[in-house]
């Protein structure tokens, strides 16, 4: 996306709030006008009510000059209110949009990333983006309108004087100029390195048993010195050029005001300007002057919010899971085929090759191979996480991807290894928004083998941050009540009671003859007792797959046999 693109999509952005951009505008044309009378009126005050003695003019423009004010606060207050109300709802409309887009993503994003970069990233863009609607924006905005008023007003006064105030702005805009580019080097170079530290910072809290297991705490801490330094002193320098640039604005205006003192006092001398005007002069002078650097403002503010709109809007782009397909309202349930499936997740890297596989409707299936054979990767193309480089998933002889997803996926459950549960009690984490009476959970419980762990704890027990306060064995016992109270037409289980204790599991395989008798069940297991069990299995190898019965493979499969006999010895 190039700088242009990213602004105009910033520039639409707005365009939903036209109208209330238009009245804060209102708002500063009035309030910019306003001040800009304040010095005609000091020039009165001075001139006619001072030095002229012209005591009832003198209170009415002293009252005057004192309501001005008043109106400019009461204005500003409504402008404010407008403007603090289009950024929240703008920051709304931008975070509700990544999060929608966050959770439809493909699969595959997710792979390897750390959820506090994708986090700081999507809150940094969005803030930076926000930001175009902040007051230093708008304030840009009122710098303009005020250098047109303060010409204007050193006109009327003297204009020769002005020609002086004019030769000086080039002289401070490129002093200003070459502060701000300093200024934007330091900016991007924060950025990254605030960037680094974040994605460090997730990946090394995630890793916060390892660190203390395997007593790394030293090694971490040199880290986070590294990249804590290196973002404390860009800030550092960012503050300090802030610094400088406050210092050169000021003692240039001051030098300015101190030449146009010298000047005004010659003409007032020479009866050629009033005391008055040699003041209102000045004031006018520095709403010319100051400015200049707000204006140079804009491209340092620009500097940040185009690398987040860019940002934002690519991972915006990010292509999500397709809903295609008609909506069924009764899905099918049937037999589910890979037909000449090969997949790969990286280019000329293929995990499967022309795989055929039939679950019939009804069956049970193990999935077994050493690791790494792609059983998982089965399991992801069957829910449709990934989609088949070439063949097809079938589904009653359809294709899956003609399927509505959402459709197609509540036909399925899964338990794996890796059960993830929500920092929500017990019950939220089984019932998942859907409305459940006690009985159907209660049964769920006993099938999973949780029933004493509720009699101690209660359904309402909250879990932590993805079960933290449970142990391995419970996590998978719930992901398991989970899958039996939803109900769904085929379950998979993946390695699904690695941490169940033993009593646990064979309560779990009894449940194939009864709950789970009529659906799909597809089992990533080695244990032999379910291998027993199933109908089918299904062994997968680095030159493909041989399936059959467990006598069968057995008796004419080397492979199988020396594994069986392994997990006998
Ligand atoms: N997201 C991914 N990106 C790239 N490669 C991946 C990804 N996920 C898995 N792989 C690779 O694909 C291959 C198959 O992985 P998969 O997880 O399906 O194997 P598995 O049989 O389930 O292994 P295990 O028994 O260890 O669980 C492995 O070589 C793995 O390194």
């Amino acid at each position: 996306m190039s700088n242009k693109d990213a602004v105009k999509k910033l520039v639409s952005l707005l365009k939903e709030y036209k109208r209330i951009i238009y009245f804060i505008f209102g708002c500063l044309i009035i309030s910019t006008g306003l001040n800009l009378c304040i010095p005609l009126l000091s020039r009165s005050i001075m001139d006619y009510g001072f030095i002229g003695g012209d005591k009832e003019l003198l209170i009415k423009l002293v009252m005057i000059s004192a309501i001005l004010p008043i109106v400019n606060a009461a204005i500003d207050l409504l402008k404010e209110k407008k403007r603090i109300d289009i950024s929240a709802k703008l920051e709304y409309s931008l975070s509700e949009k990544a999060f929608q887009h966050l959770i439809k993503i493909k699969a595959n994003y997710f792979t390897g990333k750390n959820y506090t970069e994708i986090f700081n990233n999507l809150n940094t863009d969005i803030a930076y983006m926000v930001s175009i609607t902040d007051g230093a924006a708008f304030f840009i905005v009122t710098q303009v309108f005020s250098i047109t008023g303060g010409i204007i007003g050193l006109f009327i006064i003297n204009y020769k004087m002005t020609l002086l105030v004019l030769i000086y702005i080039p002289c401070k805009y490129l002093l200003m100029k070459y502060l701000a580019r300093r200024r934007k080097l330091y900016a991007d170079q924060y950025i990254e390195d605030a960037q680094k530290y974040a994605k460090w910072f997730g990946d090394t809290v995630g890793g916060v048993h390892e660190i203390k297991l395997f007593n790394i705490a030293d090694g971490k801490k040199q880290e986070f010195e590294d990249k804590q330094k290196k973002v404390i002193i860009q800030k550092k320098k960012i503050n300090l050029l802030g610094v400088w640039n406050a210092s050169m604005d000021t003692l240039m205006i001051q030098l300015l005001i101190m030449v146009l003192y010298i000047l005004g006092a010659n003409l007032v001398f020479d009866f050629k300007l009033s005391v008055g005007s040699v003041f209102a002069f000045i004031t006018y002078s520095t709403y010319v002057t100051a400015p200049i650097s707000g204006i140079l403002n804009i491209g340092y503010m620009l500097s940040g919010i185009i690398p987040s709109t860019k940002r934002y809007y690519e991972f915006m782009d990010l292509q999500e899971e397709e809903e295609r397909g008609n909506p069924l309202t009764h899905p099918v349930f049937g037999t589910i085929k890979l037909r000449d499936v090969s997949f790969s997740y990286v280019l000329d890297k293929p995990i499967l090759k022309n795989m055929y596989i039939r679950f019939e409707k009804g069956s049970k299936t193990a999935l077994i191979g050493k690791n790494g054979t792609g059983k998982s990767t089965i399991i992801g193309l069957i829910t449709r996480m990934y989609e088949p480089d070439q063949g097809k998933i079938l589904l009653n002889e359809e294709d899956v991807l003609s399927f509505a997803l959402s459709e197609y996926r509540e036909m399925i459950s899964v338990v794996s290894q890796q059960v993830y549960l929500f920092d929500n009690t017990i019950r939220n984490n089984i019932c998942l928004y859907k409305k459940k009476s006690e009985e159907e959970i209660m049964q769920a419980v006993i099938d999973s083998g949780l029933k004493d762990f509720i009699d101690e704890v209660s359904l309402d027990y909250s879990v932590g941050q993805n079960g933290s306060l449970l142990s391995g064995g419970q996590k998978q016992k719930i992901a398991m009540a989970r899958a039996l109270l939803h109900d769904k037409s085929i379950i998979i289980f993946d390695e699904a009671t690695s941490n169940t204790d033993v009593y646990s599991e064979m309560q779990i395989n009894n449940l194939l003859h009864s709950r789970l008798k009529e659906k799909t069940v597809i089992v990533v297991t080695h244990k032999q007792e379910v291998l027993k069990e199933v109908d089918q299995i299904i062994l997968l190898g680095t030159e493909g797959l041989v399936s059959g019965t467990y006598e069968e493979l057995y008796n004419g499969n080397q492979d199988f046999s020396e594994m069986v006999d392994l997990l006998n010895r």
